[in-house]
């Protein structure tokens, strides 16, 4: 299972992160965040990929942000539409990031209780994954699960990330919904919240023992 650390705002920290291994660190491009991030991300492995988290960004304001940070995925966190994604993809193959890899296009949807399947089918083709995360006050880094049954339902095939206030206490519930069919899509786990003494700074020992416990 593929993990996501979200949230990075100090550069040695990244570092240590960086030394833990997970396949994705993430980065708040909203400035309402106590986690707002507008520095400079620390040289750490190409196989760790940079994801910049949105929320109802411009076009223009993602595709900068791309170029300047080098992302390789970005999160988009707000009221954006398919067309909206469309766009970014479209742009995505022409000009940001020829001739490498495409950036890889994280579409985000809030759970509380229930939740309308039906919205995924018009972003199927328009993103790579899906994340799946707890609504709260906050677009995102509220600190709360989400009831994962909820998740029986998934009808699509699309690959996604179960987000939404996993920390260490979810360990045995996780291993559990891990050997359910509902999680057959689930690609990765995004942490945040729970893994911090303070905003945007992450606490090594705990992420070790989480990476250790979906691997
Ligand atoms: O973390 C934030 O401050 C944040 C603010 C606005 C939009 C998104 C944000 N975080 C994005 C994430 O991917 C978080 O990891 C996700 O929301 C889960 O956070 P948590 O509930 O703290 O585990």
């Amino acid at each position: 299972m593929k993990l996501k650390v979200c949230g990075m705002k100090y550069p040695d920290n990244m570092l240590e992160v960086a030394s833990v291994g997970p396949d994705y660190m993430g980065f708040i491009f909203w400035e309402p965040s106590s986690r707002f991030f507008n520095t400079t991300i620390s040289e750490i492995p190409n196989h760790i990929k940079k994801v910049g988290v949105f929320v109802d960004a411009s076009l223009e304001e993602i595709i900068n942000t791309i170029k300047r940070y080098n992302l390789q995925a970005v999160q988009l966190h707000g009221k954006e539409s398919p067309d909206f994604c469309k766009q970014l993809k479209g742009a995505n193959k022409s000009e940001i990031n020829k001739p490498k890899r495409e950036v890889e296009i994280i579409k985000v949807f809030s759970i509380k209780d229930d939740f309308n399947f039906g919205q995924l089918q018009a972003y199927e083709a328009v993103c790579d994954y899906f994340l799946f995360d707890t609504k709260g006050k906050l677009p995102g880094g509220n600190g709360y699960v989400f009831s994962w049954e909820v998740l029986k339902e998934y009808p699509s095939k699309k690959p996604y990330f179960l987000s939404g206030g996993i920390g260490l206490e979810e360990t045995d519930k996780l291993k559990d919904f891990l050997q359910r069919p509902e999680s057959k899509y689930c690609y990765a786990i995004d942490v945040n919240s729970k893994f911090e003494t303070a905003p945007g700074l992450k606490e090594i020992e705990k992420l070790k023992e989480f990476k250790k416990s979906i691997e």
